[in-house]
């Protein structure tokens, strides 16, 4: 067949991602004939010399028979614990299913704070590309057992694009429960299928508001949200059907196509404004505004004129203006209730009266990313 997509039918490093409405039953069970399905592509793929990270949702999903439970609960204890029971199972169902093609698979569980701090972020890199050297599958998902309303990634569509970028995915597939994107609700005989996306303007007046299956989380809003991170980041991204799986990665034209639009920022820049959420906020004068959108500077103590919520240094803060906006995010290095004694100092007095260790800037240019537009 024509192949229309050569990005993809060339990709040698691929991430793909399964919706936990492709993975599980409405019972709340692993499907183990869809699974040995997809296992059946992957394995191809990798058998045929490329790599693949697999990105799948159903923790939750695959937990919630063998708690007797028939929906996704809404107490986050719960679903912690459900996931808990679901990871274990599909980790081992994934095993048994890649073994047939004589191939291991690792499990890779993160958190969006993992990702943001400098060595754990390290680590899960370098712990993804050992895996692919040593020619296995990594199987990945976020740590649901730990992760708190905080430090949630949310949905495992962001996960993904974040991944793709971590190991410089050449692809990344999503496959969902839906065929494309739609104008609009696919339900709606008036939403038409997109097959392209070259820009936000083809984006422009798409609905995706509407609710996705019962055990997924996000629906369509989160897996444009996450096409947008990784073309953003240069990666070819297909949306489509988890039945379609095998066409999408040989190129052919189904489902939807994000085509890169932008070059590969830093890693840790993308997680910084992607992954994560301010634990605070720091309030900035004009001129340290300009110092850090415009010059890319450090942000100084001299330059904020408030702080507010409770965070530990090393947590990422949203940095605002006068005016409220959240201009850029960064990691601080003081914790909340140091900051007022050193706002509007200058570096070099801090030094003088609080000793030397305080001739620091708040944050420093390299922990720091500019938001665009701003938030
Ligand atoms: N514009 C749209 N185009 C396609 N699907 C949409 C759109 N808006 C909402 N949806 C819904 O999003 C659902 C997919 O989301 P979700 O169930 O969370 O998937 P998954 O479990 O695969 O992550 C689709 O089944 C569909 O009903
Ligand atoms: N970590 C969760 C993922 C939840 C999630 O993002 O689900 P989905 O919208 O089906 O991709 C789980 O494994 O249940």
């Amino acid at each position: 067949m024509h192949t229309l997509r050569p990005a993809l039918a060339g990709a040698r490093r691929i991430v793909v991602k399964a919706g936990s409405s492709s993975l599980t039953t409405p019972q709340g069970a692993i499907d183990g004939d869809r699974i040995d399905a997809l296992v059946d592509v992957l394995a191809g793929r990798r058998k045929a010399g490329g790599e693949i990270v697999f990105v799948s949702s159903g923790a939750i999903a695959a937990g919630l028979g063998p708690l007797g439970l028939t929906r996704r609960p809404k107490d986050l204890a719960i679903q912690q614990a459900a996931a808990s029971i679901g990871q274990g199972l599909l980790v081992a169902r994934y095993t048994s299913s890649f073994q047939r093609y004589g191939l291991g698979v690792g499990q890779v569980l993160l958190t969006a704070d993992d990702m943001i701090r400098r060595a754990h972020h390290n680590n899960a890199q370098r712990t993804l590309l050992a895996l692919l050297r040593l020619g296995t599958v990594p199987i990945v998902n976020e740590n649901d057992t730990v992760a708190t309303d905080e430090i949630r990634f949310g949905d495992n569509d962001r996960l993904a694009a974040l991944v793709a970028h971590l190991v410089r995915a050449d692809a990344l597939v999503l496959l969902s429960d839906v065929d494309a994107l739609y104008t609009g609700d696919p339900r709606l005989p008036e939403s038409r299928k997109i097959s392209d996306v070259r820009s936000e303007a083809d984006l422009a007046g798409v609905r995706t508001g509407s609710a996705g299956s019962k055990v997924g989380t996000g629906g369509m809003v989160t897996k444009v949200e996450a096409a947008r991170i990784a073309t953003g980041a240069g990666v070819h991204t297909v949306l489509t059907d988890v039945s379609a799986a095998e066409q999408a990665l040989a190129g052919e034209p189904v489902g939807t196509y994000f085509h890169p639009s932008g070059q590969r920022p830093s890693t840790r820049h993308l997680w910084l404004a992607h992954a994560t959420t301010g634990q605070g906020r720091l309030i900035l004068d004009e001129g340290a505004v300009h110092a850090i959108v415009t010059r890319r500077k450090s942000l100084l103590p001299a330059g904020v004129t408030g702080v507010h919520g409770d965070f530990a240094a090393g947590d990422p803060v949203d940095l605002c203006g006068q005016d409220g906006r959240t201009v850029a995010r960064g990691l601080v290095h003081y914790d909340a209730s140091e900051i007022p004694d050193l706002m509007g100092r200058s570096t070099r007095w801090l030094a003088r009266e609080l000793g030397p260790e305080y001739e620091r800037e708040i944050i420093h240019r390299d922990d720091l990313v500019v938001l665009d537009p701003p938030r």
